[in-house]
């Protein structure tokens, strides 16, 4: 059974309800603490995971069965690809075929489309059972595997289908992170960016202090980075679950975003779709008059020394209109926007007049005519 190595820093969330609140678990080596997450009563547990991730799931699985719980495996298409209603629906049969009841649990193991698919598979099995999330990308960890967001896509549009289901616990093992691509770990910063321009700006300061140490997944400065993203989701979820204002929030650069995901057919990752998203929205703000000319640049800067895309094709305007249409901010025909005032100021910004959202589109669109 493995223990955790060094310091194990606990983050709790707090539920709506009593007997909702759980922890996040950040630190290395911390698969052994599954167990204390799944609580007492589970004995089927379903570790939903990538092919790409097989032997970290099977390092679950048998941590599981040395515990002795009966420990099955759903072996799922890799990113986006995963989150798709067969998938779910494969893991469906899988839970019925072996008796899943309602004290038994799912595992997530995996990036952020693993734990959205199979949060919403927990979230619908029966009605909802117990999941545990074990992310094992950056973004799993800040974002993903925290706030009890699942959800899957449809033709239309990205996370159109889905469910509030809060995890019973996540276990952030920073160990994971290793054979994490750079690409991949980069991406995942773009929502620890979001964190700092909604939220913390000291995320900002650490990230243009030392551009370098962001790329080791397992130097200190990562570490910082991870738990303060996680406690800035989790203190926005705990204070508003289910999107009713405060949440929508962690929404900045989304809204774009998703569309440039859905247009690239999800051949971007999220966190680089988000990244020229939170460019549009500051574009967006300076637009509007309210955020100052080097908070939009700042933008620019920290999110190209992360070599992240800050502009997209200038000829898809069109189409991206309207994916964003079907935004879950969006009220009737009325889209809105998170936009800063200042760093760590969001608020929404209605924008009921698409000249001003194509006059910002220029802004930041590569080929645009100026
Ligand atoms: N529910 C939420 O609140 C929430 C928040 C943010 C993002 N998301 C969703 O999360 C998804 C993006 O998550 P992501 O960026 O983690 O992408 P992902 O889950 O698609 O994983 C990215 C790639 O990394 C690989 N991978 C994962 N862990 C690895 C490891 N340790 N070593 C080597 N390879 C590894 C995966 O196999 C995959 O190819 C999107 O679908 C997005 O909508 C959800
Ligand atoms: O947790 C939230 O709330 C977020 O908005 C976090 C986002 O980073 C995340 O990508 C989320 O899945 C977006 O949700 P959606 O409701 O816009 O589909
Ligand atoms: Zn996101």
């Amino acid at each position: 059974m493995s223990e955790p190595t060094g310091t194990v820093t606990t983050i709790p969330v707090t539920g709506e309800r009593p007997g909702e609140d759980y922890e996040v678990l950040v630190g290395h080596g911390l698969l052994g603490q599954l167990p204390r997450l799944l609580g007492e009563r589970v004995q089927r547990v379903l570790v939903v995971h990538p092919r790409a991730l097989r032997s970290t799931g099977d390092v679950v699985m048998e941590e599981l069965r040395g515990r002795g719980y009966q420990a099955f495996t759903a072996e799922i298409p890799d990113a986006e690809e995963g989150k798709h209603v067969q998938v779910a629906a494969f893991c469906w049969q899988v839970l019925g075929q072996n008796d899943f009841t309602r004290s038994d649990a799912v595992v997530s193991v995996g990036g952020g489309a693993v734990s959205d698919v199979a949060g919403f598979v927990a979230a619908t099995w029966l009605r909802g059972v117990r999941v545990v999330h074990v992310p094992t990308t950056l973004l799993g960890m800040v974002d993903a595997a925290v706030g009890g967001k699942t959800g899957i896509n449809t033709a239309e549009g990205k996370n159109l289908v889905g469910a509030f289901h809060p995890p019973a616990g996540v276990l952030c093992d920073l160990d994971t992170l290793r054979t994490l691509p750079e690409h991949e770990l980069l991406t995942g910063m773009a929502e620890v960016v979001k964190c700092g321009f909604i939220a913390d700006e000291r995320i900002l300061e650490l990230i243009e202090g030392d551009p370098q140490a962001v790329r080791d997944s397992q130097s200190g400065l990562v570490r910082e980075l991870v738990e303060r993203g996680v406690r800035v989701k989790a203190g926005i979820v705990s204070a508003d679950l289910r999107e009713s204002g405060r949440r929508e929030m962690l929404n900045y650069g989304h809204t774009l975003g998703h569309a440039i995901e859905h247009n690239e057919r999800y051949q971007w990752r999220h966190g680089a779709a988000v990244s020229v998203g939170m460019v549009f929205a500051a574009e967006l703000a300076r637009t509007a008059g309210t955020l100052a000319d080097d908070v939009v640049e700042r933008h620019r800067t920290v999110l190209g020394s992360l070599g992240l895309p800050t502009t997209y094709r200038w000829d898809q305007w069109p189409r991206l209109l309207e994916v964003m249409k079907r935004d879950k901010k969006t009220r009737g025909n009325l889209l809105r926007f998170v936009v800063l005032d200042a760093v760590a100021r969001p608020r929404i910004l209605e924008v009921p007049d698409p000249a001003i959202l194509f006059a910002t589109y220029q802004e930041i669109a590569e080929g645009a005519p100026r």
